[in-house]
């Protein structure tokens, strides 16, 4: 028997007004469901307590979101050299783990800015803490107080790997993006393949490659005003329906 057409999504954990609570941005929620026409289901940002397992037992895919929040550094040997800055050690022990057990499974995952770069930390690659003070990059974070429209309109371009998924999927190698991130892929996990570069060099999007079925993330944001966009609609509908082809083998 098929499984239900669930997407889990890992939250964030969040101070609200003193109340430790667990967040997810309605525009991941809303990507999920309209576009992948599936239905997200949110995991709490319980850290180790959850058993990954449980949940996996019940998914059809996993959409891994970005958020303000960095990876932990230690996870990648590193001190934090960015303190000012928020960390999520919750969400963290909740997504490094269900990364590797999903895709043990072969569970499809779609990974967005913060869930890009968790997957390659989970599994073995390094970030750049701060791109933007690093001479070889260009600034990928708009600074200072913009609109929404502005942070998450087109920054720059991307030019996806010829032959690559993306490429197959989007049916071209120039695409523009948004860009809403001072972290950055140093080291790419060695069971990962690069399928976007920005003009700098900086990755944009890998696939992994051990995954029997669906594994794409991106650094951009394509759940942004997803109906608006051809080639985030082609992403969200070719990841809903490899949540699809994973449920009815189940
Ligand atoms: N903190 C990391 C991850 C960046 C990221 O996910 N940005 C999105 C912010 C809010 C959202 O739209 O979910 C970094 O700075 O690289």
């Amino acid at each position: 028997m098929a499984r239900p057409p669930i997407i889990l999504i890992p939250s964030c954990s969040n101070d609200i007004r003193g109340h430790a609570s667990h967040t997810v941005q309605r525009k991941y929620t809303d990507a999920v469901f309209y576009g992948s026409d599936m239905t997200p289901l949110l995991i709490p940002a319980m850290g180790s307590a959850l058993d990954i397992e449980v949940l996996l037992g019940v998914a059809s895919g996993i959409f891994l979101s970005g958020s303000p929040s960095n990876v932990g550094a230690a996870l990648y040997g590193e001190e934090v050299t960015q303190p000012h800055l928020p960390q999520d050690h919750l969400r963290d022990d909740v997504t490094i783990p269900l990364v590797k057990a999903a895709i043990a499974r072969g569970v499809p995952i779609l990974g967005v800015c913060r869930g890009f770069q968790e997957i390659n930390v989970a599994l073995g690659g390094s970030l750049h803490q701060a791109v933007h003070d690093l001479d070889d990059y260009d600034t990928h974070l708009l600074q200072g107080d913009v609109t929404p429209d502005e942070r998450y309109g087109f920054s720059h371009p991307a030019r996806l790997v010829e032959g690559g998924v993306l490429h197959q999927m989007l049916g071209k190698t120039d695409i523009q993006v948004n860009s809403v991130h001072g972290q950055g892929i140093k080291f790419l996990a060695p069971s990962l393949v690069a399928e976007a570069f920005a003009p700098d060099g900086l990755i944009e999007a890998f696939r992994m490659k051990d995954h029997p079925n669906f594994g794409i993330a991106v650094q951009w944001h394509p759940e942004w005003k997803m109906s608006e966009n051809p080639d985030s609609i082609a992403m969200f509908k070719a990841f809903g329906q490899a949540c699809l082809d994973y449920s009815n083998t189940q």
